[in-house]
């Protein structure tokens, strides 16, 4: 169903048909709905407008034949490759042949999505952000089929839902999550070394993001990451026997979020994450005694060094990861420029946006300052390959640091994904 994406089409007045999988999930979905439209409709009458749209604009089905005449299609089952395709194979063959059949993955690859339907050039990515009715940004992911009418038909949705878009190319997580992989990495790192949730998520909402990471992943949910660790065989069963806690293919990992999610912690669904909430679905997060215990233990079955991180530590860590990530982002040709990466975190991941992105914040603190963070961290942790600096900032720091305009050419000419 895609319960923020289905009220924001109908908040844009788009008629939409919202298919679920079982009666007791459509039921809920619809309340769900019913309940974010009934607020919109509040906030509108109290600036003394017309309420605008309400549940009579979506029709609510378990049938697929019911979007046989639908122009476009936005599929957000769960974060699974085999379920996407499953779906997929079944628009192809019920929905007009001219539908534009769009997903709302996190992560996964585009193209393998589209190479289960008849015509792969009306297959495209629509990456909403959570809570999708609320955050701006809309990524949209074309793949190596899809059309340049497909290209514009979701730059257009985005535009009529009142959100930002910002075409991307197709690589694992895309652009926005590609950089929020390390950054969330170095988060669950300060936790093994002695920090808890709340002293990193004050740490970045003090630099002013409006959620430090573990809220964040609170709120999204940690069981996207999850199924997508299992299927990347990352966690779960598909791991190899022996393999280190700590480490995958010879770097360091985390499993920290896995361990979570097998407790059936996964964030404000189910009223426990990183943090306790007052209920399921509740919003006020609250330290949870369970997960430091929790995490005290596991430092101690693994005799993990403790090393106290000061606030400023937090945010090296974590953001400059993020931004070094930004680099090999415009080196592999996923986002147009950094610019495309700053708005993407301004309008999708709630960065301060006075700092004017995180390309633009690396430029403020100087290229030359960030690169000597990461190369004496690297130096340190050489089995975390993500903070090893990337080549383009190397490059600008170089050439004298030139204002992030002047990126694009120091990029060259990389094999353009978009
Ligand atoms: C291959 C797979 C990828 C793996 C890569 C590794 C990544 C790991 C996975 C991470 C998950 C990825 C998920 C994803 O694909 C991308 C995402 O969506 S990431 C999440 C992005 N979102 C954010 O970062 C949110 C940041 N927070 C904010 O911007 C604000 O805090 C927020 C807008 C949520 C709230 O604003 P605030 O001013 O703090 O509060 P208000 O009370 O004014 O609320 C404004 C508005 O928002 C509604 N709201 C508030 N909280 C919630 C909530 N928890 N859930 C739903 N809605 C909420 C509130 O009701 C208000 O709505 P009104 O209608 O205006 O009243
Ligand atoms: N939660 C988030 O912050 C974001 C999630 N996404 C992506 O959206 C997709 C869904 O994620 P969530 O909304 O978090 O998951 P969710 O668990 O909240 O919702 C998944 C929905 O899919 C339905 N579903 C499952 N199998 C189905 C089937 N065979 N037929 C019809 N419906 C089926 C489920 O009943 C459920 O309502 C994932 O691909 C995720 O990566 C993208 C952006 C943000």
């Amino acid at each position: 169903m895609g319960r923020g994406i289905v009220t924001s089409l109908a908040k844009a007045h788009i008629p939409v048909v919202a298919l679920e999988q079982d009666a007791q999930q459509l039921e809920i979905g619809k309340k769900a709905v019913n309940g974010l439209l009934e607020r919109e409709a509040e906030k509108l009458i109290k600036q003394g407008l017309a309420p605008g749209s309400t549940l009579a604009s979506v029709r609510f089905t378990l049938d697929f034949a019911d979007l046989r005449d639908a122009d476009l299609v936005i599929e957000a089952v769960y974060e699974n490759m085999e379920l996407k395709k499953e779906i997929f194979r079944k628009l192809t063959s019920v929905c007009k042949p001219d539908a534009f059949l769009c997903t709302n993955t996190s992560g996964l690859n585009i193209d393998e999505i589209a190479s289960v339907t008849k015509n792969p050039h009306l297959v495209i990515g629509t990456h909403f952000f959570s809570p999708a009715n609320i955050m701006k940004l809309l990524e949209v992911v074309r793949g190596h089929h899809t059309s340049l009418t497909t290209i514009a038909t979701a730059m257009n949705l985005g535009k009529t839902l009142g959100k930002v878009s910002v075409l991307v190319g197709n690589c694992p997580s895309f652009v926005g999550n590609r950089l929020l992989s390390p950054y969330l990495d170095q988060a669950s790192y300060l936790l093994e070394e002695g920090c808890y949730p709340e002293d990193v998520d004050k740490a970045l909402e003090d630099f002013g993001f409006a959620m430090g990471p573990f809220r964040m992943m609170d709120l999204a949910g940690l069981d996207i990451g999850w199924r997508s660790r299992m299927e990347r065989g990352l966690a779960g069963n598909k791991v190899p026997l022996g393999t280190p806690a700590r480490q995958r293919e010879g770097k360091r990992y985390c499993p920290l979020a896995d361990l979570l999610c097998e407790n059936g912690r996964l964030g404000q669904k189910t009223g426990k994450g990183w943090y306790q909430y007052e209920k399921l679905g509740g919003r006020i997060a609250q330290p949870d005694p369970w997960v430091k215990d929790f995490l005290q233990k596991y430092r101690n079955t693994h005799q993990i060094k403790q090393r106290p991180a000061t606030p400023e530590m937090i945010l090296e860590c974590c953001l400059y990861a993020l931004v070094n990530e930004g680099f090999h982002v415009l080196e592999d040709g996923i986002a147009s420029g950094p610019e495309d990466i700053d708005v993407i975190y301004n309008n999708g991941y709630g960065w301060p946006k006075y700092r004017g992105g995180p390309m633009y914040y690396a430029s403020t603190v100087g290229l030359t300052k960030v690169l000597d963070v990461l190369d004496k961290y690297y130096k340190e942790n050489p089995d975390v390959p993500s903070m090893k600096p990337a080549f383009l900032l190397k490059k600008l720091a170089m050439v004298g640091e030139p204002p992030l305009k002047e990126w694009r050419t120091q990029v060259g000419n990389p094999d353009s994904k978009l």
